[in-house]
């Protein structure tokens, strides 16, 4: 064994710092990047601010909460969070772009029952009649009926004689919910629990009865089945669109990437017909975005949104054949809406679904059509969502890379495959990660094991997604809050910004900008408006780190 050999202790300690720096030249924000006078003093600023509140807020016991550490698991330690500083001052930094949402899952739960109140068409039924025995089990189903089957008797939810499946309007349904079950507010509750895992109640559900990935995915997927009845219907649909922009730039978002979930063919309309195709999908996205830029234009706010566009994805349990159509159709889309198809994906819970490899042959047909066509579809896709190492969830990231996806999805368990990590690396693959998801969907309990400094660290590039805010429910805690212009309400992305900030010593505010950065360089926008995008998004920085040190 050879033994080191230092001349004296000033040569070690020489020899020390060169390997610290050499280790930390390789991480994402190295000591290369470069750095403005004032960016320097605003991430002095920072340090010490999260240094003072290390030793003040996060050294104190809190309610609830008698041992909280920076970076603790999300819906644990958000209310000391939303006590610091450091997050007042992140509530203001520019995000860049949102790269990984799934539409279905962006608008918070309240919202969404507010918009279906307003809609004298929308009906809900259950499978029991509701009685304090029977609430806490039964979801609520939702669904647009034409006229002439709208009902007007009597019956209600909760009434004993409730024949099961009958259709009652969802604002007759809350009117009349039973008073011992909390009448209208319990209504609230009840729909409000079924589409989201809540945050207090969360706390148990994820971390005590449903602490396996499988079993949290199962109440998971449940929140989406009670939501798409709503959603998918025309004049909610164009509603919950704008909704969705208008708390993406509360939350300092200046261009989305969204995955909007085409398996169902239709979706219904103001008539309460399921008949409206995809491309009246698109129709709608396409107008709510303009009018959502106008609207912005006219604020005199247009440079803080770019734009947005769509990652067509269906479902991992579809047959090859079915497949084949569905690529099909992203084609037409894409013909018809070449600037709103960003890229294609397949998503569900990967643990339990069909691998990449059963569809991989459609997936070369389908880039082998698009070469025909002189069109271009990149795959975005999901994989590597999994505790598993070289089971079929983690190896379908061999299959994402050998099929060219443009970025990943989760990537969750790359760290386990040196290759992969350095193939990512020298494909400029970026990775992209959510961290409140994986806490809440049980692949990481604190924000300390946490993969996600070991992606940045290694030179990969990373941006920070929210996944399915509206499910996690930390969007916002009553109807009043859209009244309220409070960038605190819609926090995920400022959390996590936050979250990234104070789990480590080295990290500071670079790192902070080059994840803003990268998210926006990594997008599918053409050159000239992703560099119109990075230009904008530099000016609201510049202005970002003049507030810090001002
Ligand atoms: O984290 C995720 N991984 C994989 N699929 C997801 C995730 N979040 C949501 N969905 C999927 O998106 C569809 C809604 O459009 C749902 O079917 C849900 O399974």
């Amino acid at each position: 064994m050879s033994s080191p050999k230092f001349a004296d202790f000033a040569h070690y300690k020489q020899e020390r710092a060169a390997l610290i720096n050499h280790d930390r030249s390789l991480r994402r924000d190295n000591p290369e990047s470069k750095v403005s006078p004032s960016e320097a003093k605003a991430d002095a600023i920072i340090r010490q601010l999260r240094l003072s509140e290390n030793n003040s807020v996060w050294a104190t016991e809190h309610e609830g909460v008698p041992h909280p550490f920076p970076g603790m698991e999300f819906l644990t330690g958000r209310n000391i969070i939303l006590k610091t500083k450091l997050f007042e001052i992140l509530a203001k930094m520019p995000k860049g772009a949102l790269l990984h949402a799934h539409l279905d899952a962006t608008v918070n739960a309240e919202f969404v029952l507010k918009l279906a109140l307003e809609q004298p068409a929308l009906h809900v039924r259950t499978a029991e009649p509701i009685s304090a025995v029977t609430l806490s089990g039964l979801l609520p189903e939702f669904r647009a009926l034409p006229k002439e089957l709208f009902t007007n008797s009597e019956i209600t939810l909760t009434d004993p004689s409730y024949i099961p499946g009958t259709w009652v309007s969802v604002k007759k349904a809350r009117d009349t919910f039973d008073s011992a079950l909390g009448g209208p507010d319990g209504f609230d509750k009840w729909v409000i629990g079924a589409m989201t895992i809540n945050p207090s109640e969360g706390q148990s559900i994820t971390y005590q009865t449903h602490n396996t990935v499988n079993k949290i995915w199962e109440k998971f997927t449940s929140t989406f089945t009670v939501s798409t009845g709503i959603i998918r219907f025309v004049p909610i649909w164009e509603k919950y669109i704008y909704e969705f922009f208008r708390s993406s730039v509360e939350d300092g978002v200046s261009y989305v990437e969204v995955r909007i979930n085409f398996h169902p063919k239709y979706m219904f309309g103001e008539d309460g017909q399921e008949n409206v195709p995809h491309r009246v999908w698109l129709q709608i996205f396409d107008a709510t975005l303009n009018r959502f830029k106008a609207d912005l234009k006219q604020q005199g706010r247009a440079d803080e949104f770019i734009g947005a566009r769509i990652i067509y994805s269906t479902l991992r349990y579809i047959s090859v054949e079915d497949l084949d159509s569905t690529c099909e159709d992203c084609i037409t889309l894409k013909q018809e809406f070449p600037h709103l198809i960003a890229g294609f994906d397949l998503v569900g819970p990967e643990n339990v679904l069909k691998p990449l490899i059963y569809y991989a042959e459609s997936l070369l047909r389908f880039r082998e059509r698009q070469k025909e066509l002189g069109i271009d579809i990149p795959f975005i896709l999901h994989a590597g969502e999994t505790l598993g190492d070289g089971t079929e969830a983690d190896v379908n990231l061999y299959d994402a890379i050998l099929l060219g996806t443009l970025r990943i999805g989760h990537g969750f368990s790359l760290v386990k495959h040196p290759k992969l990590m350095e193939m990512c690396r020298e494909r400029n693959i970026l990775i992209e990660v959510c961290p409140i998801s994986y806490e809440i969907l049980r692949l990481t309990s604190s924000m300390l094991m946490h993969p996600l400094p070991i992606l940045m660290n290694n030179g990969l590039p990373v941006a920070l997604c929210s996944d399915d805010p509206a499910m996690f429910g930390n969007m916002g805690l009553s109807f009043d809050f859209y009244q309220v212009n409070d960038p605190l309400h819609s926090p995920i992305l400022l959390t996590y910004f936050l979250q990234v900030l104070v789990a480590s010593e080295v990290t500071g505010l670079i790192a902070l900008r080059e994840l803003a950065r990268d998210s926006l360089l990594h997008s599918t926008l053409e050159d000239t408006e992703k560099q119109r995008a990075i230009a904008a998004w530099e000016k609201r920085w510049e202005d970002f780190v003049e507030s810090i040190v001002s």
